[in-house]
């Protein structure tokens, strides 16, 4: 190992209970609302099938010029209430919601820029409404907040000079700044997610990430931060030089979740996927038939997914600019919802169970009970189970209690009957399993 002064500073994972709570969650929503929602992909009559949220960036639209929009940021139908209550309903336990996104423009009244709601016509905290509204049906709020700010004059995406850093410095005092406002003006935040945090300007000061995570830290003991922020004193990010992760969770699995077979690895350590219901928009767009949008099925089979390999799932919403949300989106909700209410048990405070993945679904696992998460119903009728050495599958049964049999088939090998009555979409099986079951047993292996 390397000597390091802005790498990891702890080897395994938080077991504090803030860290506990985050763990537990499992559930998420993100929150992406910015001036983007204004043109939803639109600019000068020509729409772009880029992220909507970067629409500034494919139509290379002047800083002074994009910030104009905020003349029209006046979300009349925006409820922070009604935004909570579908969170809730959803199941979701946490919201991540962009402060501030690439494009400079911050949803709460910063003192340290002009580019804020509070000089927009809509006047109003949008974020400290949001924060009390979620909190109030009991859901954690966590911060997105891009480094990278495009509205800022000092900011760089490299050092080549003197007055680089010059003018870099200031802007990480002037990001200093708003991430202790946002730490000061809302203390019940539970977690930064930092984003635009790749260029080699933030690569070339590692000491400043590392610094960023203790002060807030230090600010608000036991919030949670996400490995993106972090470069360490090579520019090496999310894992240090020495291969060890920084932050308190890995946070690179964005559109993308690890093999549930070949990344195995990724059990060892605290991780939050986050994807988008289209191909990639986190912003609001206006024509969604512009890429594959994901099906209600299929978000929720990446959410168990991310869960059954020990990670959180974010599950992202990009909110109109009139402060509604879109029909797909609501309709998401109310069907990831309606599941979760009668299965969430599979889901909140489980983990990875540690069995070897089947055709029919995943596993997850909260202390001696393992849950069976079945998307794919074989034609047999009967779910193959292959359990560790020394573990015996004592009973099966849905969560209404209703037993399915389970027949041992070999040596740790098992089959459990699909339900009598079809459950006509993803359903959950609970075993009850004993472990360390010694003995010897009437198998025999083949002689080969
Ligand atoms: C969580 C997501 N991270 C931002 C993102 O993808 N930035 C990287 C990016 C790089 C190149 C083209 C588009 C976007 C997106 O805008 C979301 O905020």
């Amino acid at each position: 190992e390397i000597s390091l002064k802005y790498g990891a500073d702890r080897l395994g994972k938080r077991t504090d209970d803030a860290m506990r709570k985050f763990r537990d969650n499992r559930l998420g929503a993100f929150i992406h609302w910015g001036l983007y929602a204004i043109p939803g992909g639109e600019w000068n009559g020509k729409v772009y099938n880029g992220a909507a949220e970067w629409l500034k960036s494919w139509a290379k639209v002047p800083a002074d010029e994009w910030l104009k929009l905020m003349d029209q940021w006046n979300p009349e139908k925006f409820n922070a209430k009604a935004w909570a209550k579908m969170a809730k309903k959803m199941g979701v336990k946490y919201v991540k919601i962009t402060t501030k996104h690439h494009e400079g423009f911050c949803l709460w009244p910063s003192k340290y820029s002009k580019y804020t709601v509070a000089q927009t016509p809509y006047k109003k905290d949008i974020l400290g409404e949001l924060v009390k509204a979620y909190n109030d049906e009991g859901i954690d709020v966590h911060f997105y907040f891009s480094v990278m700010d495009w509205s800022h004059p000092d900011y760089r995406y490299d050092i080549k000079s003197e007055e680089d850093a010059v003018a870099f410095n200031r802007f990480l005092e002037f990001t200093d700044n708003q991430l202790k406002e946002l730490a000061t003006r809302y203390p019940t935040v539970k977690d930064f997610w930092f984003d635009g945090t790749w260029d080699a300007s933030i690569k070339k000061n590692g000491w400043w990430t590392a610094h960023v995570e203790q002060m807030l830290k230090d600010m608000l003991p036991g919030v949670t931060i996400n490995s993106r922020l972090r470069a360490d004193d090579y520019g090496k990010r999310h894992f240090d030089s020495n291969g060890h992760l920084m932050g308190d969770y890995e946070s690179g699995y964005e559109r993308r979740l690890p093999d549930p077979v070949k990344d195995l690895k990724v059990t060892r350590w605290d991780w939050e996927a986050c994807m988008t219901v289209p191909e990639n928009q986190w912003g609001y767009h206006k024509d969604w038939s512009l890429s594959y949008v994901k099906t209600p099925l299929e978000v929720l089979e990446r959410i168990v997914h991310a869960v059954a390999m020990g990670g959180n799932m974010v599950v992202n919403f990009g909110p109109q600019a009139d402060g509604d949300f879109r029909p797909e989106e609501k309709e998401l909700a109310d069907a990831i919802g309606k599941w979760m209410q009668k299965y969430g048990e599979c889901i909140y405070g489980c983990d990875y169970a540690g069995w070897d993945k089947q055709s029919w679904g995943y596993y997850t696992r909260k202390g001696k009970d393992v849950y069976m998460v079945v998307f794919n119903p074989p034609y047999s009728k009967h779910l193959v189970i292959k359990t560790p050495k020394g573990t015996k599958v004592v009973k099966a049964a849905l969560l209404d209690g209703k037993e399915v049999a389970v027949k041992e088939t070999a040596r740790n090998e098992y089959n459990v009957d699909m339900p009598a009555k079809d459950p006509e979409g993803p359903f959950v099986i609970k075993l009850q399993i004993e472990e360390n079951a010694g003995g010897a047993d009437k198998y025999r292996d083949a002689l080969t």
